[in-house]
């Protein structure tokens, strides 16, 4: 199978470096505007770099493309993609507005390729056995739960997350993580209620889901915070509670001492070899469902359904109220994936 990246930032480089270790997987090329990156990349990666996605799907043919651009660029480039037959992996959220991940879920399904939103949490070995745990029982009924996905404000380093319209602001572009995985260990959601936080410095949000199944969870996100990137959960039910922190989640952690960006990250954490990175999972999987046939862990509709949340938080948090889903959908023109 050939794989393709689109977009060399953060996750462009995580793709490109994940793709070549996944089995049956060569990576033929990665693609950015600005060429000196991916040759960059490219050159880390042992393939070829491309400035042009036309040129590179003429000349790669690739299977699947990784579409790492940001968000608000997602749609016209997943469709290109769909349009040349390949199927695609794009990043969170689909896009910063329901209708654009309508047409992009549309457009792939009317093209015949597959699409898969890469909601990491969903592979994160740590979150994988608390979602088993759940369903077995562990917690018995579930009651209330906490989320916590705090870290500096990304804006620090791209512009384009400054500008909610184009990334989503700390809702939809972070606190979907949560949003996703929470709806799919408990379910869909009945009622949404939100707070929003937003400086130069701080884009703060609290989000309460009611569930249909009874149970309530408060998910927190924070850009801006002072600390390291933190993620958190605890879920309590009848019978016990159910804890993972990130901090707890890795045995050594180094420190390093940077004299300048280019040293490297700040903080090394030296991961057990017994374990791939979740991004590494996450296309592997996909890679074997473009194989067989089957439907990826998270869908499509999952994905949107987890936007769709997040929109009605936005809306809960701009209007001070708490907001119905089954109100919110129908209240949107279309409110559907039947498109
Ligand atoms: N799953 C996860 O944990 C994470 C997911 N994400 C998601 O991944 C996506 C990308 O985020 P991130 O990697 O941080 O973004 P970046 O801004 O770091 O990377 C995007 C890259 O695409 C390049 N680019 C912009 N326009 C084009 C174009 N038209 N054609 C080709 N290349 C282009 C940019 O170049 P230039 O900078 O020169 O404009 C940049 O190199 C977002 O949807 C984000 O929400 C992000 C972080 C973590
Ligand atoms: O998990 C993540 C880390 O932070 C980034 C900036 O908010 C997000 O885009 C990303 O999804």
């Amino acid at each position: 199978m050939k794989a393709a990246v689109l977009g060399c930032g953060i996750m462009g480089k995580t793709h490109a470096r994940n793709w070549p270790s996944v089995p049956g997987v060569r990576l033929v090329g990665v693609c950015d505007a600005d060429r000196p990156t991916a040759e960059k990349v490219a050159a880390e990666n042992g393939t070829r770099a491309y400035a042009s996605l036309e040129e590179m799907l003429e000349a790669e043919r690739p299977d699947v493309l990784s579409v790492c651009l940001p968000t608000y660029l997602h749609k016209p480039y997943v469709l290109q993609a769909a349009g040349a037959g390949v199927h695609v992996v794009c990043e969170k959220p689909i896009a910063p507005t329901l209708e654009d991940a309508e047409d992009i879920i549309a457009g792939c399904r009317s093209h015949g390729v597959r699409l898969f939103i890469a909601q990491v949490v969903r592979f994160f070995p740590s979150y994988r056995d608390l979602a088993a745990k759940v369903r077995a029982g562990a917690i018995g009924e579930p009651g209330v739960m906490h989320t916590k996905r705090i870290g500096g404000h990304p804006g620090q380093a791209k512009a384009w997350y400054y500008d909610r319209e184009k990334s989503g602001g700390v809702i939809l572009d972070l606190l979907i993580h949560d949003i996703d995985y929470m709806r799919s260990v408990f379910g869909e959601v009945e009622t949404v209620f939100a707070l929003n936080r937003v400086t130069e410095e701080t884009d703060y949000a609290l989000v309460t889901l009611r569930f249909k199944q009874g149970a309530i969870a408060n998910l927190e996100g924070h850009w801006g915070y002072p600390g390291p990137f933190t993620t958190a959960a605890e879920f309590a039910g009848t019978k016990g509670v159910l804890r993972f922190h990130s901090d707890d989640a890795v045995s050594l952690r180094v420190h390093a001492f940077r004299k300048s960006a280019e040293d490297g990250p700040k903080v090394a954490v030296p991961k057990s070899p017994a374990y791939h990175d979740p991004y590494y999972y996450e296309l592997e999987h996909f890679a074997q469902c473009i194989r067989s046939g089957e439907e990826p862990l998270v869908t499509a509709e999952d994905a949107y359904r987890a936007m769709e949340i997040g929109h009605a938080a936005i809306a809960s948090a701009k209007s001070g109220q708490p907001v119905r889903m089954d109100e919110f959908a129908r209240g949107r023109k279309g409110g559907s994936l039947d498109v």
